[in-house]
């Protein structure tokens, strides 16, 4: 786990008396990523509406360009037509654990050898299961269980059964689905491990399936079965980043004031759906209505005792907030973001320790007891939740300095200048 310095560190904006925004925010990364991979195996071209334009995103579309479809990324919405996977390529998955998971069950499609590597911490994050698998499937994948790697299509994919331990990631499932409909014998994957995390994202990639016309069975909760076929090609409307949202609404919780986010779906996949929950514990209300969902913060806000398993990308942000509760919070079932963008359970406890939280590292989680935070530098290892924790802290404490802001680029273009700007706008940020 290393500090990044890129650049001198954020003086985060401070929101010193209760905030009243409206927001509209950029669409979500897993909705657009798994929308682009199925677009670009599908039988025709498909539309990506308001496609989300972030690091993440474009490291999707320029994988699958380089595998061979056509994605053009100019406007709002994206435009995916399939193209012959004939040809050599390189992937760079940054740190993008959804490219690194998705792209070589599709790579297998190929007539080529496909390389993948990414970050430096990208060669520590998990993906030797989904190897392990695609060599298990007939697929020819080079030694090892860490990028870098290379897959060596042969132009078609025997598929058939495979058992993986998902229990590192989510990803692992929705890779092999999301790929397995044009596989020869499809794809009926078992898991054989702890429980699987973020089982909301496997949800999302089963639905998503489905509106595709793939036919897959997950009435066992532990088998996920996709018949072959052709995968349809489906225009998609991306809804906005819910997790994303996290440090919009955590301002309302920690400034007693109202933020609302519009166009919050009704209905939909996305883990961030639960901050709804999360925040009503703590002691906000949430509201959801045609204006979109409008959360309302206390007086006080309450400690909690949550299982994040399934939601543990919202981990960083309630962390934050949980910091400055009245009360004491147990974060658990997290041990899997160790292996997100950087071990997160080490760097909350270091970075919130640092600006005087009282704050202890668990196996599978943390827990925190109310405590006076001050200033300083709070570190992000390249991961757009951490600073999504520094700017949350930042709002309710002076001097907070968070490092290398622009990593929020992962999956929220121009992160800071919007931050800044809505402090500025609001009654909070002028009083300031
Ligand atoms: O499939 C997806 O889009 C995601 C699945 C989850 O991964 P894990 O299962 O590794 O937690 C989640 O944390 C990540 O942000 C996005
Ligand atoms: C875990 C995350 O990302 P990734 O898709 O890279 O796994 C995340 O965004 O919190």
């Amino acid at each position: 786990m290393q500090r990044v310095t890129t650049s001198s560190p954020w003086p985060a904006p401070r929101a010193r008396t209760p905030v009243d925004l409206t927001v509209t925010l950029p669409g979500s990364k897993s909705l657009t990523n798994r929308a682009l991979v199925l677009a670009a195996i599908a039988d025709g071209p498909s539309v990506v509406r308001r496609a989300l334009r972030s690091r993440d995103t474009s490291l999707m579309a320029g994988a699958l360009t380089a595998l061979g479809s056509h994605v053009e990324t100019g406007g709002e919405d994206w435009v995916v037509t399939p193209g012959p996977f004939d040809r050599d390529a390189a992937v760079d998955c940054g740190l993008a654990g959804t490219v690194m998971r998705f792209v070589p069950p599709v790579a297998a499609l190929a007539h080529g050898s496909i390389d993948f590597d990414g970050d430096a911490h990208m060669r520590n994050r998990p993906i030797g299961e989904v190897l392990a698998a695609l060599r298990s499937l007939g697929v020819a994948v080079s030694d090892g269980d860490r990028l870098p790697f290379r897959v060596t299509g042969a132009g078609r994919v025997r598929g058939g059964r495979v058992v993986i331990d998902a229990s590192a990631s989510s990803q692992f499932v929705s890779a092999l689905l999301l790929a397995g409909a044009r596989y020869e014998q499809g794809v009926d994957v078992r898991h054989d491990g702890k429980p699987v995390p973020s089982l909301p994202h496997i949800d999302m990639t089963v639905a998503m399936l489905r509106e595709h016309g793939v036919e897959v069975d997950d009435a066992d909760p532990h088998r996920w079965t996709v018949a072959p076929g052709p995968v349809a090609a489906r225009d998609h409307l991306i809804e906005p980043d819910l997790s994303n949202a996290g440090p919009f609404l955590a301002l309302a919780a920690l400034s007693g004031g109202s933020v609302t986010v519009r166009d919050w779906p009704r209905h939909t996949t996305q883990a961030g759906d639960a901050l709804r929950g999360i925040l009503t514990e703590m002691g906000c209300s949430a509201d959801l209505s045609d204006a979109g969902l409008t959360v309302t913060g206390p007086d006080r806000l309450q400690g909690v005792d949550l299982d994040l398993h399934d939601v543990g990308e919202l981990a960083p942000v309630v962390a934050a907030l949980c910091a400055l509760a009245d009360g004491p919070t147990h974060l658990r079932g997290i041990a899997h973001i160790r292996g997100h963008e950087t071990d997160r359970l080490a760097a909350l406890a270091t970075e919130l320790g640092g600006l005087g939280a009282d704050v202890t590292e668990h196996d599978d989680g943390l827990s925190l007891r109310p405590a006076t935070l001050h200033g300083g530098v709070f570190g992000t290892y390249a991961d757009h939740r951490m600073a999504h924790a520094g700017v949350v802290v930042g709002a309710a404490v002076d001097g907070v300095l968070v490092e290398d802001v622009a990593t929020t680029a992962k999956t929220f273009p121009d992160f800071a200048a919007f931050w800044a700007g809505l402090l500025e706008e609001s009654p909070a940020g002028r009083a300031g």
